[in-house]
């Protein structure tokens, strides 16, 4: 059985810089998969291709063994970027419901999803404030809750967690728990090795290649590691001619 996403000779050039050479990657349905790489390595332009929102040079991307860009797999995404776009001068009960409009979701169900998505990124309480009072950690959250609204069966998150507390990171981090238990598939990108340790299984990336492939526990090992950032250093090693 071929995986639920599929990437296969993956390249991607911005005018005359190649910044993916040649990215095959399996992920199955059901994990959290997270994409570490250090910054610059590729991982935004990587998860903008694998969910149709920018067309690779070269390579194909399948989900559900649909190629993408398939407009009926991207109803089935929620993406959140790494900047929050969102409408300040609106409340965030306003801008669940904008977004819920805009994703199509049917007038008698709204108020439900809305409600749902705040709880799961425990903001009911602060639905009524305008998002200029927000600070940056509840930002973030009300991203998630936005990218949640549909009820995707895939998930991607590009480094969701950037500038937010432990405290706040480790909620985040239950509500992801959470939501692969209820059977979402979540990929999201990193370049902070605790965060990768959390990860049912990772992909290297580095200069525009997956240089390994594993749980952080088969990388460790394969590279006779103790650490994650070693088992990378190590990979890399490998890769260098
Ligand atoms: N729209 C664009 N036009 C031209 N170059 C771009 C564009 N977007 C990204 N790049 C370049 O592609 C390379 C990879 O960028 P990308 O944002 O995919 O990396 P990243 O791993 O997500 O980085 P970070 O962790 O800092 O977010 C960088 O050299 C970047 O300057």
């Amino acid at each position: 059985m071929s995986a639920f996403i599929e990437l296969t000779n993956i390249q991607h050039n911005y005018h005359k810089e190649i910044v993916l050479k040649e990215v095959n990657l399996s992920i199955p349905r059901g994990q959290l998969f997270g994409l570490l790489g250090p910054s610059g390595s590729g991982k935004t332009t990587l998860v903008k291709i694998m969910i149709g929102l920018l067309n690779p040079t070269n390579g194909t991307v399948t989900i559900a063994n649909n190629k993408m860009p398939s407009l009926k797999q991207m109803q089935n995404i929620g993406y959140m970027a790494q900047s929050d776009a969102l409408y300040s001068e609106l409340t965030a009960k306003e801008n669940l419901e904008f977004f819920a409009s805009i994703y199509g979701i049917p007038k008698k169900e709204r108020k439900e999803r809305v409600t749902e998505a705040a709880k799961i990124v425990n903001l009911t309480d602060h639905l009524h404030k305008s998002l200029d009072k927000y600070s940056g950690g509840m930002k973030r959250r009300m991203s998630l809750a936005v990218a949640l609204l549909h009820k995707p069966s895939l998930l991607i998150l590009d480094e969701p967690t950037v500038g937010i507390d432990p405290v706040l990171r480790a909620s985040i981090w239950e509500d992801l728990r959470q939501l692969q238990e209820q059977g979402t598939t979540i990929v999201i990108t990193t370049h902070v090795m605790d965060e990768a340790e959390k990860c049912d299984n990772l992909a290297l990336l580095r200069d525009g290649y997956v240089i390994a492939q594993g749980s952080p526990t088969d990388l460790k090992e394969k590279s006779n590691t103790q650490t994650l950032e070693d088992a990378f250093l190590s990979f890399g090693k490998r890769t260098e001619v």
